[in-house]
Parts: C-alpha cells; sequence; structure tokens
C-alpha cells in the first residue's frame, strides 16, 4: 500500500532596510518594507518549498539551492516554490496540498489571501493554502524584525 507522506517546515527572515520591495506569498506589497535574503526572502514560498522538501524526503531548501549559486540570487519565491515542485515530482511523487501560515503583525495579508494562493498554487501546481497570524506582538515578528512561515505538505508516490 503506498501511504501518503507528509512534511513540515520553517521559514524566517529579517526585514531589509527601508525601501526594500517586499514579496510575500508570490505578491508585491507596495508600501511595506521587504526581506533580506540571498533570494527575494519570501517567507511563505520558501517554508512551502521546504515542506515539500520535506515530505519528499529530498534534502532541504538550502541543501537543494544553497546560497552559494550566482543564479539564485534575488529568486523570486514563485521560481523557487515552481522548481522545488518540479523536482519532488521529479523524485517521483505526486503533490496533495501545501499549507502555510505566515507569522507576522503586518502586512495585513488576509485582504490578499486569494491572490496569493491562485499565484503559488499555479506554481507549485496543487493547492497551496495560506492563513495568517500575529504573533500578539511577541517576539521577533512582534517586534516587527522579520517574518516566518510555518509550512506543512503532502505527498505520495506514483504507483
Ligand atoms: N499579518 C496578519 C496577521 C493576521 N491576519 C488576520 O487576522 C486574524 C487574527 O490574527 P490574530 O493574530 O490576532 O489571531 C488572523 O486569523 C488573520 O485572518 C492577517 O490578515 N494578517
Ligand atoms: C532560497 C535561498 C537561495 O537563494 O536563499 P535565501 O533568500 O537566503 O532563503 P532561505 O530561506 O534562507 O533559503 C536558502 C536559500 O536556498
Amino acid at each position: 500500500m503506498i501511504l501518503p507522506r507528509t512534511g513540515v517546515a520553517v521559514d524566517v527572515h529579517a526585514f531589509g532596510p527601508e525601501g526594500t520591495p517586499l514579496w510575500l506569498a508570490g505578491l508585491e506589497w507596495p508600501g511595506e518594507t521587504g526581506l533580506a535574503g540571498h533570494s527575494d526572502g519570501d517567507v511563505v514560498a520558501h517554508a512551502a518549498a521546504d515542506a515539500l522538501f520535506s515530505a519528499a524526503g529530498t534534502g532541504d531548501l538550502g541543501s537543494v539551492f544553497g546560497v552559494d549559486r550566482p543564479d539564485m540570487a534575488g529568486a523570486s519565491g514563485v521560481r523557487v516554490l515552481g522548481e522545488a515542485a518540479a523536482l519532488v515530482r521529479a523524485a517521483g511523487f505526486e503533490i496533495g496540498n501545501v499549507a502555510v501560515q505566515l507569522v507576522g503583525q503586518r502586512p495585513r495579508f488576509a485582504p490578499r489571501r486569494a491572490e496569493a494562493e491562485a499565484v503559488l498554487s499555479a506554481a507549485a501546481g496543487a493547492p497551496v493554502t495560506v492563513s495568517a497570524t500575529t504573533s500578539d506582538h511577541l517576539g521577533f515578528p512582534g517586534r516587527e524584525e522579520g517574518l516566518a512561515a510555518v509550512a506543512t505538505a503532502l505527498v505520495v508516490a506514483r504507483g
């Protein structure tokens, strides 16, 4: 019997200097300060990609993409998630779904949830849902030093 496999991941990025564009959940957020990173720092897309690797048992974000690949400098979250999904499929898995939760005081995510889910689902080729929560002003997200995202993914080996 082929059983589904779950994966889990957390990603964290600090905010960059004021004026850095924010890319989050595959969307640009005008007027919001962006995240620092080798790529565009999209914690939601990164957590989704890493959860897929976790489910498939194909390593993790750092070991697959690393920060020493010049072609990944500034890479979009949509690209990271799309490439992760392709690698997981190439390893012999179908993707069931990915669920992500953003942790941060801002941006206010809910008004753009449907838009973000559409963009990320298209990138992954499977349903990606995104929820958001504040940390009630506690910890680094609460102090608005950065954002975190936690994700789970479900994959099934092709029979
Ligand atoms: N960045 C965020 C954080 C939260 N939300 C929405 O607000 C709801 C309540 O959040 P609490 O942390 O106060 O429980 C949450 O369920 C989200 O719908 C948001 O849109 N953006
Ligand atoms: C995505 C990568 C590669 O550009 O860079 P970062 O933007 O630093 O993101 P992180 O979540 O630390 O994952 C590691 C890297 O693979």
